[in-house]
């Protein structure tokens, strides 16, 4: 596993910052002071409460596992507080087909409304890509506070997430028996076991990340046992009929007074598809509760299709949760799985130029692709223009602009323009290539190249993140 404390400092980071009078540091996961006064300042920049101290240690312990790093104002009221804060780290990122591709995320950017706008989060987030890369990293990904930040990075939304409410009172359940059974355990009896269970949870769904040291501690409420809001979480754990867990939800019902309360569940972690569906049915058919809310699921539950009246399941706060950057195409293209066999080529326009080229996929009838780079992408690629901006004269002698109505003078490949930041948006098969086209985001480079696209991309499992990093 790559080490994050490994990575050199970016010059052109460095440089840029130094010109704004700016300091570019690495902090020192052993330094607890600095360490300290960068969680303080991460905490301010995103508007949250200073941490107590059992947050604060979990905090601490979390940032030593990342590269962390700040930008300091030697002019500052207290130069040792950082004006600006970002960590990344190398993760696993699940993929269609099983498998999990090396990825980089990116968490914490934040600048101190002090310093905006000077360009400080533009020399961190391209540091963080080229920090990416030299770790072997084949795509960046985050989730954001804002939807208009990141394109400009080439970062495209790639898999969504929803807050998922259920009316109890016509919850009825019609789905099938399990032979399994939820029963409540402890967070601490269950701590131990949970994490190989989130594994194969993630491995199984395409867009969850690899969980780090201490999240689970978190979501179980262990950070600060004594607090009330870990008082009133509740585990409840479900074991298949041979007796191995296989999922598990944590939840509180919050209520006034004689008044039936509404459930809200922040973590649901499902291994199989019996576990799943037991723990949903656990979560709806709870009594003295009107509603249940549980956040971060997929836009593609099957709950609606366990319940007598569909009409008791809404989706709410549906979010572009997970966003990617494809950094290394061969790499990103060939870890997963595809919907059918087929030939696509992918000329890929990249302003910061690490996915510029050109390349043919060649998937095989079992969903395997081989992804080779056949060239250099267009001359103008490197500008910004969108694809079907560019001048027909630049086209391939093999393809015909999907606007100019020319003929193709040779047998031309099935392809696409496309930017790497929509590129990104079809990586997990959360949105389709024709989707984006009917946006006039990307182009064909032959007919037909589209529908290719789409039964290429398509992933048999909706992509979904269920937590925020
Ligand atoms: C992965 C994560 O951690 S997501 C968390 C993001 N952080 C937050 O939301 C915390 C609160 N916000 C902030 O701290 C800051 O406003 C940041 C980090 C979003 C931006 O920092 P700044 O240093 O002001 O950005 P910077 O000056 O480098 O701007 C770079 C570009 O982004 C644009 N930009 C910056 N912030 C925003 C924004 N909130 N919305 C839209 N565009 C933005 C700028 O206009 C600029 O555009 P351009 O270069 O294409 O002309």
């Amino acid at each position: 596993m790559f080490d994050p404390h490994s990575v050199p400092a970016d010059p052109l980071a460095t440089s840029a910052l130094a010109a704004r009078g700016l300091e570019y540091r690495r902090v020192d996961p052993a330094d607890e002071p600095a360490l300290q006064a960068w969680v303080q300042a991460e905490t301010r920049g995103f508007h949250h409460a200073r941490p107590e101290a059992p947050e604060l240690r979990r905090a601490l312990q979390v940032s030593r596992q990342r590269n962390v790093r700040g930008v300091y104002d030697p002019t500052a009221h207290d130069p040792q507080v950082p004006v600006a804060t970002v960590d990344g780290w190398p993760s696993g990122l699940s993929v269609p087909g099983g498998r999990s591709v090396d990825a980089w995320a990116v968490s914490s950017v934040t600048v101190s409304p002090t310093h905006r706008r000077r360009g400080i989060a533009r020399a961190l987030l391209e540091a963080q890509l080229r920090y990416a890369k030299a770790a072997g990293a084949a795509l960046a990904m985050l989730t954001v506070t804002e939807a208009t930040i990141y394109g400009r990075y080439g970062f495209g939304p790639a898999a969504s997430a929803a807050t998922v409410h259920v009316d109890r009172r016509r919850a009825h359940w019609i789905g099938p028996e399990s032979p399994g059974r939820v029963q409540f355990v402890e967070p601490a009896d269950l701590i131990g076991k949970a994490p190989a269970i989130a594994r194969r949870a993630v491995a199984r769904t395409p867009g969850e990340i690899d969980r780090w040291p201490g999240l689970l501690e978190r979501h179980f409420g262990l950070v600060d046992p004594g607090s009330a809001d870990a008082r009133a979480l509740r585990v409840a754990r479900y074991d298949d009929a041979a007796g191995q867990a296989q999922g598990f939800v944590a939840f509180r019902v919050v209520r006034a007074p004689d008044e039936p309360g509404a459930l809200e569940c922040d973590v649901f972690v499902a291994a199989t598809d019996d576990a799943e569906r037991e723990l949903w049915r656990f979560l709806v058919e709870q009594d003295f509760v009107t509603e249940a809310r549980v956040r971060l699921r997929s836009v593609d539950e099957p709950l609606p299709w366990l319940l007598e009246d569909p009409r008791a399941v809404s989706l709410h706060e549906i979010s572009d949760h997970l966003w990617l950057r494809v950094l290394d195409p061969v790499a990103a293209l060939s870890a997963r799985d595809y919907g059918t066999a087929g030939t696509l080529t992918l000329e890929i326009a990249d302003p910061l130029g690490h996915a510029e080229g050109t390349f043919v996929l060649d998937v095989s009838g079992d969903g395997h692709a081989e992804v080779r780079r056949t060239g250099d992408a267009r001359p103008d690629a490197a500008n910004g223009a969108r694809p079907e901006a560019r001048h027909d004269a630049q086209a391939d002698a093999a393809s015909s602009h999907p606007r100019s109505g020319r003929r193709s003078r040779a047998q031309a490949a099935h392809g696409l323009r496309i930017d790497a930041r929509d590129l990104a948006s079809i990586y997990l098969g959360g949105t389709r290539p024709s989707v984006l086209a009917r946006a006039g985001r990307l182009a064909e480079l032959a007919p037909g190249s589209l529908a290719v696209a789409d039964r290429l991309f398509h992933a048999p499992r909706t992509p979904h993140l269920s937590i925020w990093f």
